[in-house]
């Protein structure tokens, strides 16, 4: 059997990691968990760390990491036959380091959008909420406009996208994710991507990735769309 490849994906709201998740899972065949995804079915299951979760969440503040690595670290466990690119966690460095002490991570992507870009994306952004189905009204738009492609359902666009409210999430996000950076730049993992387009910075980490996972041969898989 092939090695297992294990990644992160980093980087403020708004900044592609659910779009580029999406098209490395598609391209790379890794499993892609979204933490936030995982936050949702725990509250929707109303499980412990969920009801918890759900606490926070509603007064808009981030939960706690030992209620995230609690929901998140058993997850990976059963993900140990599978490779898989974790979105969304680690947020924190204390995060980081309990997943440093669950597995050996091959790599950390690392998201760097122009304040602006990520302003002019999350006024855009429409969500399904049931399955975190993520589109843009410019980039990629659904078929029918407000309306989910594949449940017909309606879109809705988060309070938190709002220019005003993202201004203090990416401060926090800054202030947070910097020490995550610094661990995994110490740790030789770490690869920056600056750009204002995912379609720019896409056949970069396709390319890093084709090196990476071997077993994936064709340049053709670098294509945007998935
Ligand atoms: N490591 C994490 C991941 C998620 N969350 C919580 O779960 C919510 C939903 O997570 P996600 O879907 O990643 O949402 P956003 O913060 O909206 O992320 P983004 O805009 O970057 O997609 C977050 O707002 C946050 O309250 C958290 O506290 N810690
Ligand atoms: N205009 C534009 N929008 C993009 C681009 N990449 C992603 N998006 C959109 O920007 C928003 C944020 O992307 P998303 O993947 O949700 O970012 P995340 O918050 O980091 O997970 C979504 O509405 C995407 O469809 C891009 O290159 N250009």
């Amino acid at each position: 059997m092939s090695k297992l490849f294990r990644a992160v994906i980093m980087g403020p709201p708004g900044s592609g990691k659910g779009t580029i998740s999406e098209r490395i899972a598609h391209n790379f065949g890794l499993k892609h968990l979204s933490s936030g995804d995982f936050v949702r079915e725990n509250i929707s299951a109303k499980t412990e760390a969920g009801v918890l979760a759900k606490t926070y969440i509603k007064k808009g503040l981030l939960v706690p990491d030992h209620v995230m690595t609690r929901l998140l670290l058993p997850r990976l466990v059963e993900m140990t036959k599978y490779s898989w690119l974790l979105d969304g966690f680690p947020r924190t460095l204390a995060q980081a380091e309990a997943l440093n002490s669950a597995c050996d991570l091959d790599i950390a992507i690392n998201l760097n959008i122009p304040l602006e870009t990520l302003k002019e994306r999350l006024r855009h952004r429409w969500i399904h909420p049931a399955s975190g189905r993520v589109y843009n009204m410019c980039f990629n738009p659904p078929r029918v406009q407000e309306i989910d492609d594949i449940t017909g359902e309606p879109l809705i666009q988060q309070e938190d996208d709002r220019p005003e409210a993202l201004v203090a999430r990416l401060r926090h996000y800054k202030d947070v994710a910097k020490p995550v950076i610094d661990f995994y730049k110490a740790k030789g993992i770490l690869y920056t991507y600056s750009d204002t387009e995912t379609d720019q910075i896409w056949p970069n980490i396709c390319t890093l990735l084709s090196t990476r996972i071997p077993t994936i041969q064709s340049d053709a898989r670098c294509a945007s769309t998935p």
